[in-house]
């Protein structure tokens, strides 16, 4: 397993309280979206576990995973009220606070240490005495029903996932879970279900879909997908210790391999590890989209051939 800890440094300007040769570690940051309990959360757990960073310290970890609940918005005490009879709607984009996960991300991106709450769905609040530290790193995971949603949260993520998981599937997968592990009696969760998560999921969640790189049907149980997303990941990253600057990142995703004289050149002007990358990459999805197993969405830019 390579060493993500040297995978990258960005020499920020002056400013955001860096110093000017300050080096700072600006991650490959990757959004998981899909509706609720499609296996958001397994597959950013196993991509974790695949680059080797599922049992480390967390102080440690180069890959690191956040979720979207963390920037609920705090509910007023008549909002808290209803939440308790199942009245408050979770899965709406007003429920969350797009301010904070917008400066969050950017302060992640510039390679800053941040804090983060958990999220307590038993009283429904944020939960600021488990807080979770986010030391910089090379690879963050961001996950939720709506990563997607907001547009300037949306652009800045270099990689967005969707996981796919059918309606029936996610429903029996809900349930239990908000039982045994969310405090809820059956009556409510199906209740809140039908009342809010699934409409929402119908016109806040799945349309986003659209704007996904890749598409995970199945989400978990779809290894071959998985594995692919964790090549791409360590191909960027071995591509950056070599070329170093985050503007890789652009070259790796948008490159049109048919135009005749593309960008190629990195710093040192040797960029056929890049180029042969991106088409192994894109060969095998090829391969894997006729089996149905994995697919991009139309990203014109991204190389099929
Ligand atoms: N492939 C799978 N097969 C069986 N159970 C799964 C699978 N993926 C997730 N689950 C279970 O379904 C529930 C929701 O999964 P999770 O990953 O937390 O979804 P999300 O993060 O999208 O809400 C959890 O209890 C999890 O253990
Ligand atoms: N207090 C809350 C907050 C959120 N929810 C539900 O959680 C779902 C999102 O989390 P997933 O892990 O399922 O993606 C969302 O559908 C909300 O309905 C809640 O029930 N209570």
């Amino acid at each position: 397993m390579q060493d993500l800890r040297n995978a990258d440094t960005l020499r920020l300007p002056n400013g955001d309280g860096a110093a000017a040769n300050d080096e700072v570690k600006s991650p490959f940051l990757i959004g998981v979206a899909g509706g609720t309990a499609s296996g958001k959360s397994t597959v950013c757990k196993k991509i974790m576990e695949q680059l080797g960073q599922a049992e480390m310290d967390h102080t440690q970890r180069q890959v690191v995973s956040i979720s979207q609940d963390s920037f609920y918005r705090e509910l007023t005490p008549a909002e808290k009220a209803k939440a308790q009879k199942g009245l408050f709607n979770f899965d709406h984009p007003d429920a969350f606070n797009e301010e904070l996960m917008y400066s969050t991300l950017q302060n992640i991106l510039k390679g800053h240490k941040v804090e983060i709450p958990s999220y307590d769905y038993r009283t429904n609040s944020l939960d600021f005495e488990n807080v979770l530290v986010i030391y910089p790193a090379d690879v963050v995971l961001f996950e939720g029903i709506l990563v997607f949603y907001f547009p300037k949260i949306r652009e800045l993520f270099h990689m967005k996932l969707f996981v796919d998981t059918d309606s029936d599937t996610r429903l029996a997968r809900r349930v239990p879970r908000d039982i045994n592990e969310r405090g809820r009696d059956l009556d409510a969760v199906l209740t809140q279900y039908m009342t809010f998560v699934k409409p929402a999921f119908e016109e806040f969640c799945s349309p986003t879909k659209k704007f996904a790189d890749v598409i995970i049907p199945r989400g978990a149980d779809n290894t071959v997908a998985i594995d692919l997303i964790v090549q791409h990941i360590r191909d960027f990253l071995n591509n950056r210790s070599r070329h170093g600057s985050t503007g890789n990142m652009a070259l790796y995703m948008n490159l049109d391999l048919n135009a005749t004289g593309a960008g190629f050149a990195g710093p040192d002007g040797s960029n056929l590890g890049t180029y042969n990358a991106i088409r192994r990459f894109s060969t095998i999805c090829k391969e894997l989209n006729m089996q149905g197993n994995y697919f991009f969405e139309t990203n014109k830019n991204l190389p099929y051939h």
